[in-house]
């Protein structure tokens, strides 16, 4: 009898418990400083152990794995509905309750009604709407979503065709939708979940359309949630990942709704009909900035979670040789291995500073315009769609390396890199395509380098473009320079400095050679975008070594975040060396250096490389990874992941009596 079972081991595997012994600082201090302080890390591990305590939560991951699409729909309602009423139960406060769907990585069929309707309701409602419509919400007595891209539009919300048109006789609006392509096509949880959904349509008052705005319109019956008469809904179809939310469709045919039902904070339609704004014409916008920072975070998460999964595996891993004489190393040694995997874990560190230091300024702009000061309003909104695309790019590139990194075991979905990827992979469309927000980053650089020119005193994250560039000097002067954070820092704003100019430059130049200023911005959008990589690049490799400064925490901690921090910007400038060296932030010499330096520090991350993903600290049901496991039985765990495979139920599959008999039988009589 063979004695090989899928029975997990007690212990932790010798070889990542080899990782952690050896370890160069505390990583429970390291972890402190990721969540914001003892407190608040002792906070959620009590709210994992109440919600993994649950054994719904472990069976939710064989339905995720196994189920049908119908089936993985309706255990995610089971779990939103579960982590509502814990929320009622616990009476979590607000930030109790971002941490739970941190925790659960945020896979709610029910996601749209607390990450966007919500949202939505506290920024565009009166007060008195709010008292009404926020409370229902709030204590999920309705559950919305947020309706506002079509079958024809996503990008241009001026080219919305819903339309909600103004009944003075009734005092109602009639919500429509003319054509095909104006469809709400994609909201989350839309298909089947929701009862109302804030549907973004063109306002009409007396023939005149005053661009868009946010309308209550209830979908479903509060009895028996059938869909309501004028109202068709339904799910828009599976996709590539992320498919336990009913992404969905909706057509409105003359639906009437009250007056009040126009969500009406940023501007007023008077029961005669009398059109009123307040606030900048852009305040309806306001719900997809607040998503557009918290995407930074999300690929925060998606990239630490990436960079845990890989590095814990490739400690356990073991294949070929480096040393004849020796046994198989773990491939975590082979420095092909930390090249695949390092900028990963730094970019995590990077994303962590940076997410957080534009959260921090979303609040501060956030508090200001609640106050009806809107004067960060475009500098924040800049940043946000630079740094949503910035990071949402990176993180879902760095990921897929990751996976590719693990080998064969990295495509199977028990080693959850693949659906990491396909879940994380929306970051670049939702919210503002990338290239869009790109553009939006880009035309704000353009106009503050022009005010730098006409002698403007910058401020905030542009500030430099008013730097005197005849001034600059690659500060790296000799390879022990390479290490300075401040000199990298330095050539990451030149380098931004350089691309921006050249382009502002070149459009300008097009435009006074009598080009239409739309066909000047087009031709040069490839380096427009360019420019606002550029920016969004220096964007982060600052906040990463300001954060970095000004920490308060033991020696050896800093001193591998200051290696990480070292190595994501010299990664960076060896990954786009071409444009470093064409904007003349640094020479062939300081290149090559770099370069060298980028190698010489994969060797210096890679002792402590497992503490320092472990000092994420996701919880194995969080990583839902037989491969990133915190003990490491990797192979046990893919081999008891089978078994609740439906494909291993039976010793003989059905299909064999139905074709595979048959055939064979057929081929055993035949005579060729
Ligand atoms: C662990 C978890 C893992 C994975 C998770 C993965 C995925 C998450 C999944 C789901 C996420 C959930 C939900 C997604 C929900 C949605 O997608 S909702 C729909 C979002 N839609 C959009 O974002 C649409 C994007 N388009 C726009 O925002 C605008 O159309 C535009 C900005 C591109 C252009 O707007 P226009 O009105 O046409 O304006 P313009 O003429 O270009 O610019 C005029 C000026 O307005 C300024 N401006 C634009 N936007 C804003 C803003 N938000 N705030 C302030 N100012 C703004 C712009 O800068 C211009 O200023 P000027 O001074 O230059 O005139
Ligand atoms: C998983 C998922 C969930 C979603 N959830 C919601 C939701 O809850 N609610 C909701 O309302 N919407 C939702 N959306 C829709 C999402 O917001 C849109 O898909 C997104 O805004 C992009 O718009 P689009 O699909 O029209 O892309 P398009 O604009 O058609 O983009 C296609 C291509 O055209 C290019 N392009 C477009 N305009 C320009 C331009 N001006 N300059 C240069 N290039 C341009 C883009 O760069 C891109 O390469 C969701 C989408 C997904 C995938």
């Amino acid at each position: 009898m063979s004695e090989i079972t899928s029975s997990i081991p007690l212990q932790i595997n010798p070889d990542l418990q080899e990782e952690r012994d050896k370890a160069s600082f505390n990583v429970t201090e390291l972890t402190h400083i990721i969540y914001g302080g003892i407190e608040k890390t002792k906070k959620r591990k009590r709210l994992e152990k109440l919600l993994f305590s649950d054994p719904f939560f472990q069976e939710y991951q064989n339905v995720r794995a196994f189920g049908s699409r119908s089936e993985y729909y309706a255990a995610s309602v089971k779990k939103s509905t579960k982590i509502f009423k814990l929320r009622r139960q616990h009476k979590w406060t607000d930030e109790e309750y971002e941490t739970v769907l941190d925790i659960c990585h945020d896979d709610l069929a029910l996601t749209l009604h607390h990450t966007m309707f919500i949202p939505a309701l506290e920024r565009l409602a009166t007060e008195d709407q709010k008292s009404k419509w926020l409370t229902l919400a709030k204590q999920y007595k309705i559950i919305g979503t947020y309706a506002q891209t079509e079958l024809g539009h996503g990008t241009y919300l001026q080219g919305l065709e819903t339309t909600a048109t103004y009944d003075p006789q009734t005092r109602e609006f009639v919500m429509n939708t003319p054509t095909l392509s104006a469809m709400k096509w994609w909201p989350g949880s839309l298909g089947k979940s929701s009862n109302h959904a804030l549907v973004l349509a063109t306002l009409i008052i007396s023939g005149k359309k005053y661009g868009m705005h946010p309308f209550l319109v209830q979908l479903r019956s509060m009895d028996d949630h059938k869909v309501l008469p004028g109202v068709r809904v339904g799910d828009i179809g599976a996709k590539m990942g992320g498919n336990s939310v009913d992404n969905g469709y909706l057509i409105l045919d003359n639906v009437r709704i009250p007056r009040n039902n126009m969500l009406m904070k940023n501007a007023q339609v008077s029961p005669d009909g009398k059109f009123v704004t307040r606030g900048p014409s852009k305040a309806n916008y306001a719900t997809m900035m607040l998503i557009r920072v918290q995407i930074c975070t999300m690929a925060y998460q998606v990239v630490s979670s990436g960079a845990t999964i890989g590095i814990r595996y490739s400690a356990v891993r073991r294949q070929s040789k480096l040393d004849p004489q020796d046994r198989e190393p773990k491939i975590l040694e082979y420095q092909t291995q930390q090249y695949k995997i390092f900028p990963g874990l730094a970019m995590s560190y990077a994303f962590l500073f940076a997410s957080r230091s534009l959260t921090r300024k979303y609040e501060e702009a956030f508090a200001e315009i609640q106050r009806g000061d809107f004067k960060s309003l475009p500098e924040l909104h800049c940043l946000s769609s630079g740094l949503k695309s910035f990071c949402s790019e990176h993180s879902v590139r760095q990921v897929e390396i990751i996976r590719q990194s693990c080998g064969g075991h990295g495509y199977l979905n028990a080693a959850g890199l693949g659906m990491l990827v396909n879940a994380a992979a929306p970051m670049i469309t939702v919210e503002g395509e990338n290239t869009v927000m790109y553009l939006q980053l880009a035309r704000y650089i353009l106009k503050r380098f022009a005010g730098a020119m006409s002698g403007q005193q910058l401020d905030g994250s542009t500030s430099y473009l008013s730097m005197d560039p005849a001034t600059y000097v690659c500060p790296v002067m000799s390879e022990t320079d390479c290490r300075n954070l401040t000199a990298l820092c330095d050539i990451y704003r030149y380098r931004s400095y350089m691309t921006v100019c050249r382009v502002a430059r070149q459009v300008q130049h097009d435009m006074e050679s009598d080009m239409p200023q739309h066909v000047a911005i087009n031709k040069n959008l490839v380096d427009l975008v360019r420019a606002a990589k550029a920016h969004s690049y220096y964007i982060v490799v600052k906040d990463f070594v300001e954060g970095v400064d000004a920490l308060v925490a033991s020696a050896p901690v800093i001193k591998v975040l200051r290696t990480l921090c070292c190595f994501y910007a010299a990664h960076g400038i060896a990954e786009y060396s071409g444009d470093f060296l064409e904007s003349e932030a640094v020479g062939l010499h300081q290149l090559k250096w770099i370069k060298n330096l980028q190698v010489s520090l994969l060797g210096e991350i890679r002792p402590d490389a497992v503490a320092l993903v472990d000092a994420f600290d996701y919880h194995d049901i969080t990583l839902s990874s037989a491969l990133g496991c915190y003990d490491g039985n990797a192979y046990e765990r893919l081999f008891k992941s089978t078994e609740n495979d439906p494909m291993n139920k039976e010793e003989v599959h059905p299909s064999y009596y139905q074709y595979l008999k048959p055939f064979m039988e057929e081929m055993n009589k035949s005579k060729l």
